[in-house]
């Protein structure tokens, strides 16, 4: 390998920081690897996903532990349909423990995180609207593709494979696409479930305080009955279910009413919605009140969706990305800190003279 890579291999490490939790994911010391798993790669370089979007370059998983997540489910998924318009399917988890403590450490430590803003007409009165919990988002809607040359910087039409007529287009914000350490699981995803998607959310739940209200995600661009594949890893949260309002009966009908539902989703557990869940049932992830709501009660949670026109594109990128500074996980404080283009800089710039110092 070249010198110049060689050198900045380390550096580049160093940049991304997190020198326990994530070299441990890819070189262990032998006498570890020997006793804990022989599932990680020893001494593998590690490689990074780069692309002219992402804020800082994303590091790669090792190609071992890629297979693992190909060999995914842990167990196969159980089918929760016994209400009106419900169709889920369970699994739990879906993802063994070991490797979601090391996904869940990974993905927190390399993603680029957001903290939104934006802005509703609540009665007819603007209000502004603080996201409450981190995000990001990567990925594309079915009627382009990222380039399969190059950097894939440039967009194709997905039919005609050739660069998108009008530049104007994504213009708002540029699409990213997914990055290999979560491609892998949408890979894994799709042959699981038997349904593609192009769309990966991402959400993290620094503490109990951190939500997401009742929702469904039901919009259009997702076309009709929409499947929505959700992982969860880190802290377990409660995952509420309720029915969307029905109309009063007009005759006297014996069927109970819907039921809530609750579900405690732990590490490595994904709940697959399909079918007309959207349509009928909203979900929420409520704050948690008490204690184990500060410290390590992080939770990050994946989705995997497929948007189907353009508009999806843009709506997904100005909800979870915007236009506001970028977070990134900092293992020393143990919290999300404010990231800037210069630190990346500083870093590569810094280490030689530590270096030099030993
Ligand atoms: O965190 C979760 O489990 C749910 C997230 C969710 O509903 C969403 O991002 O739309
Ligand atoms: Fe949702």
């Amino acid at each position: 390998m070249a010198l110049f890579s060689r050198l900045l291999q380390p550096i580049i490490s160093e940049t991304m920081s997190k020198k326990r939790t994530i070299d441990s994911f890819f070189v262990r010391d032998s006498k570890k690897q020997k006793k804990t798993s022989a599932h990680l790669e020893e001494d593998e370089e590690p490689t990074y996903s780069t692309h002219r979007a992402y804020p800082f370059p994303i590091r790669n998983i090792a190609s071992a532990t890629a297979r693992e997540i190909a060999s995914l489910p842990a167990r196969p998924g159980r089918e929760i349909n016994n209400q009106p318009d419900l169709d889920l399917v369970y699994f739990e988890p879906y993802i063994p423990p070991y490797l979601s403590r090391q996904l869940f450490q990974f993905l927190r430590s390399q993603l680029p995180f957001y903290r939104v803003e934006y802005t509703i007409k609540r009665f007819g009165v603007e209000t502004s609207i603080r996201t409450p919990r981190y995000t990001t988002v990567f990925g594309i809607d079915e009627t382009s593709i990222f380039s399969p040359d190059g950097d894939g910087s440039t967009i194709l039409d997905a039919k005609t494979r050739l660069p998108l007529p009008n530049i104007n287009i994504y213009e708002r914000y540029a699409p990213r696409p997914i990055p290999q350490c979560l491609d892998q699981l949408r890979k894994s995803t799709e042959a699981a479930t038997g349904h593609k998607f192009n769309f990966c959310l991402v959400n993290y739940y620094a503490t109990g305080s951190d939500s997401i209200s009742f929702h469904s995600d039901d919009e259009r661009f997702l076309g009709p009955d929409p499947a929505i594949a959700s992982f969860s890893l880190g802290a377990a949260r409660d995952f509420l279910m309720k029915h969307k309002p029905l109309p009063p009966k007009s005759d006297p009908d014996p069927s109970p009413p819907p039921q809530q539902l609750k579900l405690s989703l732990a590490s490595g557990d994904m709940i697959l919605m399909r079918g007309k869940t959207q349509a009928n049932w909203l979900h929420s992830i409520p704050k948690r009140t008490g204690k184990n709501t500060q410290s390590d009660g992080g939770r990050i949670n994946i989705t995997f969706r497929r948007a189907m026109v353009k508009g999806g594109t843009d709506n997904y990128y100005n909800y979870n990305v915007g236009k506001g500074p970028v977070f990134r996980w900092d293992e020393t404080a143990k919290e999300m800190r404010e990231w800037k283009p210069s630190d990346q800089q500083d870093t590569i710039l810094q280490k030689p003279q530590e270096e030099q110092k030993r």
